[in-house]
């Protein structure tokens, strides 16, 4: 979206800070949201539920042993034998294993002198406390600290024991409730394992601080197998084997809140894929493109002192041999910049006279914030940082100079003012420092500048006027150009950067996608920035869904085998919400773009009258309307919705950029005349009712569109990141925070469905053709079922962790790893692990 001010920089509405309890709380989400039972109303059970401990009650209490977590032998046990299954257990009405059956987890539960139970304290937060008596309905039970207390044993909730205490994948947990997930990532952030895995996908909880899992080290134990803790560089290394292996394009989706860490992990995972398939020198220009992108791409927002407003994709493309080759990037969404604070501090003392440099705090769209600098960030140092990376993406000399001359010109056109010249409000620009340094900057005249900025060519009635701009048009106008300015500059460096990584015809097809996308965002006020952001997001939460849940299922149904399917949220009404013709939330919205007359208001009342039976949707007062998100409900202020949608710069300033004599603006207002398909000749196209551009907001769902379907053709690899606090501190674990954001992303369900289910899968010729060298015989003439039946029992695969279906064999997680460590060691000529098998054959290897 090219609809953030220039002046939103380092600090405006729409990048306000997402304070605690800002997403929408349980109580604001669809009825029939799936945790509801289980999450935000319990906490009003559990609270309510607390009763007084008389301080006798607590010394006599006291004086029970406690601390010896007994579950060896006990039929509550989840290690029990009817304990273990993963199937739903029937429980009694409002208790909380009925809650969890959901989950599929928990055998029937009864608080049990010694066990360790969740209670719920009364800011909400789950603690992990021992049982010491239960009487009637209540249980007393004794907190860490030491404290007694007495609650409603249902409104407890089970532990598991402490063997299970920070197991490195959620799937391990027994009882998979919320207290119980929320308890083991804390567990083990706490020791700085920030890593867990849910299932297929990796949850990343941001430590806010260095944390020593990183570098050469832990990336050759990653690729010599020698470590297998959930880590970015182990999703790396899967996409890179499951590339060479299938043939298939991988992408690695990195979803989150402002500020959770995507920007990080996606730096970390580029630097393990240029690690393993480096060697040209071309992964290291790849890994530049960062400091580039940060310093145009990024801002400091309250939430995040380098937030990128922009999502990027980066499709890393290999060589046949597994070498880097090339890649490609794509960005998408809104955009603002550190390089502004950058250039003031760091540019060297010529560059700085040619661009009539002053210091940040002198510039008026700077001194908007107030906040000149960042904690621990030296912008001087980024200058030259970027200009080295510059220098490695081969962007000339002569380049960095047009670019830092542009960043210098949108700078000054900010300070550019005017004087009213008659008593309509009419305005001039005022010739001074800043007319006369912006001029120069672009190349053109200060009559052209002022025209630009101070009157408009309109067509009324067929007949072309020049209207004059009163002195809120002309600011608005300069601000749109400087805007537009930037965002053309973005766009270029990006096109600058794909040309010098450009895999041209060493490409191969064979490719690694990484993508940093924003999160879901609910503020207090959620404006059109929000309300397309959260448009991608129900996208991505769909391809999330598609991947690891609809097709996922689909297929066990297809191939015949054995399998109790599982419910999950599918979001594809609120997607079509948005996306239904003519009467969806972005039909509705370019229509009324179109009328001259439209304000946001009747925009509004149009969606009321079109939409109000739609589930998903709820008119509000006024100019607002709420949409049901997977994630919850989010309620939208339609102020500035038209303006932003329709985005236009209008065509005198584009006349203007294309007149002007330096390279750059020239160059942008070509292209921005090339996108227009519009078929009236340029000078009449003058008003936005005129104009066929595309509005913002179909420019985003084309965007999207195709980013969707580059990754449909790719091998997903989720990672979700976390954000503790919103202190941006080490070291604190907010439950409330951390459990919404597990909510929003379906963590539960996935480890739920993962558990159960058979996420490896392969056909039976290729699982043949792969491991049938590991037996004994030689199995060439025998059809592929049947060898992929020997090897299963060669192996001696359980029969409860796999299923033959009519084309392929499906693997509970773990099994085929165990399989493809053996191959590989076999193919590496040392004797197969299994009782001593030695390959009579290697037919059918690649
Ligand atoms: N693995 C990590 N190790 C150390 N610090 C981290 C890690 N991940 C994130 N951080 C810290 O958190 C900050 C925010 O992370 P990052 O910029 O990646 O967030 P983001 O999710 O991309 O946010 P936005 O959507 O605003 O761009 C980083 O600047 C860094 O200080």
């Amino acid at each position: 979206m090219a609809s953030v001010e220039v002046r939103s920089v380092r600090k405006s509405a729409a990048l306000r800070p997402r304070g605690p309890g800002k997403l929408q709380p349980a109580r604001s989400m669809p009825l029939d949201y799936r945790y509801s039972a289980a999450g935000g109303r319990k906490a009003a059970n559990g609270v309510g539920a607390r009763v007084a401990v008389a301080p006798e009650e607590e010394e006599e209490e006291e004086g029970v042993e406690v601390g010896v977590v007994g579950f060896e032998g006990d039929a509550d046990s989840p290690y029990s034998s009817q304990a273990a299954t993963t199937e739903e257990s029937p429980a009694g009405a409002g208790s909380p294993s009925q809650r969890d059956a959901r989950w599929g987890d928990t055998s029937s539960y009864g608080a049990r002198k010694k066990h360790r139970v969740f209670c719920q304290l009364p800011n909400g937060d789950w603690a992990l406390c021992t049982v010491i008596t239960t009487s009637g309905d209540d249980s007393v039970l004794k907190l860490p600290e030491g404290k007694v207390l007495r609650l409603k044993t249902e409104s407890l909730e089970a532990a598991n024991p402490e063997i299970l205490d920070g197991v490195d994948d959620l799937m391990q947990l027994s009882y998979l409730s919320e207290p119980s997930v929320l308890y083991n990532l804390q567990y083990r952030y706490s020791q700085d394992l920030i890593y867990t895995k849910a299932g297929p996908v990796l949850v990343a909880v941001n430590p806010f601080k260095k944390v020593p899992l990183y570098g050469n080290e832990y990336i050759d134990a990653y690729r010599n197998k020698t470590k297998d803790s959930p880590h970015v560089y182990a999703i790396a290394d899967s996409a890179l084997r499951e590339m060479k292996r299938d043939e298939v394009n991988q992408s690695i989706i990195i979803s989150g809140e402002s500020g959770a860490g995507k920007t990080e992990t996606a730096k970390i995972a580029m630097q393990y894929l240029a690690s393993l398939g480096g060697g040209g020198g071309i992964e290291y220009e790849i890994l530049q493109t960062n400091p580039i992108l940060e310093a145009f791409g990024n801002a400091k927002t309250l939430r995040n002192d380098n937030s990128s407003r922009f999502g990027k994709l980066i499709e890393i493309h290999f060589s046949t041999t597994g070498r880097i080759c090339g890649a490609m990037i794509q960005t998408f969404g809104e955009r603002s910049y550190h390089i502004f604070y950058q250039l003031c501090a760091g540019a060297p003392a010529s560059l700085r006279d040619k661009l009539n440099m002053k210091k940040a705090d002198e510039y008026k769209y700077l001194k908007q914030s107030c906040c000149y600098s960042i904690a621990g960030v030296d912008d001087a140092q980024m200058f030259r940082t970027v200009t080295e990376a510059m220098n490695i993406v081969h962007i000339s000399k002569e380049d960095q100079d047009n670019v830092f001359t542009m960043v210098s010109a949108v700078l000054w056109l900010g300070d550019v003012s005017f004087t009213v010249i008659d008593n309509e409000n009419h305005v001039e620009i005022v010739v001074d420092e800043a007319a006369e340094t912006v001029t120069r900057l672009l190349g053109c005249s200060i009559e052209d500048l002022n025209l630009a900025l101070s009157k408009r060519h309109m067509k009324v009635n067929n007949e072309n006027i020049v209207q004059k701009l009163t002195l809120s048009q002309a600011i608005d106008t300069r601000d749109a150009l400087a805007k537009s300015l930037y965002a053309s500059l973005f766009e270029w460096l990006v096109e600058q950067i794909n040309k010098s990584l450009s895999v041209g015809k060493r490409r191969t097809g064979r490719s690694i996608s990484i993508l940093d996308i924003y999160g879901f965002e609910s503020f207090d006020r959620n404006s059109f920035e929000q309300f397309c952001i959260n448009y991608a997001n129900e996208r991505l939460q769909q391809h999330f869904n598609r991947h690891l849940f609809k097709l996922e299922q689909e297929e066990y149904v297809e191939d015949g085998i054995d399998w109790a399917k599982v419910e999950f949220e599918d979001n594809q009404n609120c997607l079509n919400l948005f996306e239904k013709k003519p009467l969806g939330l972005l039909s509705l919205l370019d229509e009324e773009s179109t009328f001259p007359n439209a304000t946001d208001l009747t925009f509004a009342n149009k969606l009321k009258q079109h939409l109000n039976n739609n589930s998903c949707f709820r008119g509000e007062r006024g100019k607002a309307f709420a949409v049901r998100h997977y994630a919850g409900e989010v309620a939208y202020d339609t102020s500035g919705f038209l303006e932003k949608n329709r985005d236009l710069l209008h065509m005198d300033s584009i006349q203007f950029l294309a007149k002007c004599k330096s390279s750059l603006p020239q160059m942008f207002a070509s292209k921005m005349l090339s996108q227009s398909d519009n078929p009236l000749p340029v000078p009449y196209r003058n008003s936005a009712a005129d104009s066929q551009k595309l509005s913002v907001a179909m420019k985003f769902k084309g965007q999207l569109f195709q980013l969707m379907q580059r990754l449909e053709s790719t091998t997903p690899h989720f990672i979700r990141c976390i954000k503790p606090n919103n202190l941006q501190l080490p070291a604190i674990y907010e439950q409330g925070l951390v459990l919404q954001q597990l909510k929003c992303c379906g963590v539960l369900e996935v480890v739920r469905i993962s558990r159960s289910g058979y996420p490896t899968r392969m056909t039976h010729q290729k699982f043949a053709r792969r491991y049938g060298f590991l037996l004994l015989e030689d199995v060439a003439s025998q059809d592929p079922l049947s060898v992929s039946v020997a090897i299963l029992h060669q192996f001696n695969i359980l029969p409860e962790m796999y299923q033959v279906g009519y084309t392929k064999l499906f693997f509970r997680t773990g099994q085929i790893g165990k399989l493809e460590d053996t191959r590989n060691r076999t193919l590496h000529g040392f004797k197969a692990v299994s009782e001593g098998i030695k390959p009579v054959a290697m037919q059918g290897n690649e």
